[in-house]
């Protein structure tokens, strides 16, 4: 049976994380290997040449899923009818450059592509936004969309779940495959709190596995928590390999369910679940099917984790503040 494409729209596509994204989307990694995609790449108008570079590629690698690429810097053209829309693009921070000033230039971005998303795109769209700062990012596009379901809005912390996976993977001699239920809370920022009290490493509780509360608190979470600092660090340049990777695995999470048993993280908005201030858009345990998430609830939460929750969703509400402030939302 032939199925209809499904439209996927990418900004910042001429970006590093343009880059290591477009072609494994083009290959079926993103929804899965019989849905066909379409391509949208937005671009600001000096990049457009680069974009139609990575176009040129995409071509060459005869991806047999993809039945169309078109390249524009025009939101209202990027968006329309647009199913799943990857915000890539942002604006850095650069030197001297203060919070305030972050968030107002990458409003300049958000608030217009929401508006765009809210006018055009089609009615199951799923947005997730990669751009830092994404939670609040999320927040700007999802209040300039008002006719679209809040709950589609959602910010990556998939990579920070992927990093914590693997911290505990090391540290219990164990294999990620082994590792269950782990969770990401609050802001894709060094704030976030990976919490493995309720994961399990081959099916017994990961914290009384580690029982090393000394390496949980001085070492496993600022690993996770600083490792995107680490990478720039190390590389020159932001992660932008695992971040795509971290994209697509969320994109398909969310599209194609959790397994049975386990759970994911995601930067969705909060409905006051644990505590958290409705409607930040925070990290929280998910579980997902059909095409839905689902806050898991009833969750344990003991004062090690709730002290470091509440911090996280603190600056999580002071970012809000701060773009309600500059009349962002
Ligand atoms: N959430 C996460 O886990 C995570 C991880 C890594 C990186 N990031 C963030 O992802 C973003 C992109 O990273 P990158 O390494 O690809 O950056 P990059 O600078 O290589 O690429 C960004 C691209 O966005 C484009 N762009 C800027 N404004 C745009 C607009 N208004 N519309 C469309 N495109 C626009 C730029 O022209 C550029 O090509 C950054 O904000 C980075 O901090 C997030
Ligand atoms: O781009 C960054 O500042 C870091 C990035 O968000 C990451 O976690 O790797």
């Amino acid at each position: 049976m032939t199925r209809t494409p499904v439209n996927v729209t990418v900004t910042g596509a001429a970006g590093q994380i343009g880059y290591a994204l477009l072609f494994r989307i083009a290959s079926g990694q993103l929804l899965g290997a019989d849905v066909p995609v379409k391509l949208r790449l937005l671009e600001i108008t000096p990049a457009l040449k680069a974009a139609e570079g990575t176009a040129m590629e995409l071509d060459d690698c005869a991806f047999p899923l993809l039945q169309g690429i078109e390249i524009t810097d025009d939101p209202n053209v990027a968006f329309d009818g647009a199913n799943v829309a990857l915000l890539v693009g942002a604006r850095p921070r650069t030197k001297g450059m203060e919070r305030g000033d972050l968030l107002e230039a990458n409003g300049g971005i958000f608030k217009p592509q929401g508006k765009a998303i809210n006018d055009h795109a089609a009615d199951d769209i799923k947005v997730l936004v990669v751009g830092n700062p994404a939670n609040t990012n999320a927040l700007i596009a999802q209040a300039a969309a008002p006719d679209v379901p809040a709950e589609r809005f959602t910010a990556m912390t998939r990579l920070d779940h992927n990093r914590a996976l693997t911290q505990l993977a090391k540290k219990t001699g164990s294999t990620v495959a082994d590792i269950k239920r782990l969770t990401i809370w609050g802001n894709h920022s060094a704030t976030q709190y990976p919490d493995i009290f309720h994961a399990t490493v081959a099916g017994k509780n990961a914290a009384e596995t580690v029982n090393d509360e000394k390496w949980l608190a001085d070492e496993f979470i600022p690993t996770v928590a600083k490792r995107g600092a680490a990478i720039i660090e190390a590389r020159g340049a932001s992660s932008a390999a695992s971040a795509a990777n971290a994209a697509i695995d969320h994109v398909y999470t969310w599209v194609n369910g959790t397994a049975e048993g386990d759970w994911t993280s995601m930067g969705i908005p909060s409905d006051g679940s644990y505590g958290v201030p409705e409607g930040i858009i925070s990290s929280f345990p998910v579980t997902t099917k059909d095409g839905s998430y689902e806050i898991v609830q009833g969750l344990d939460i003991n004062e090690f984790s709730r002290a470091r929750i509440d911090a996280s969703v603190k600056e999580l509400s002071e970012e809000r503040e701060a773009v309600r402030g500059l009349g962002l939302i």
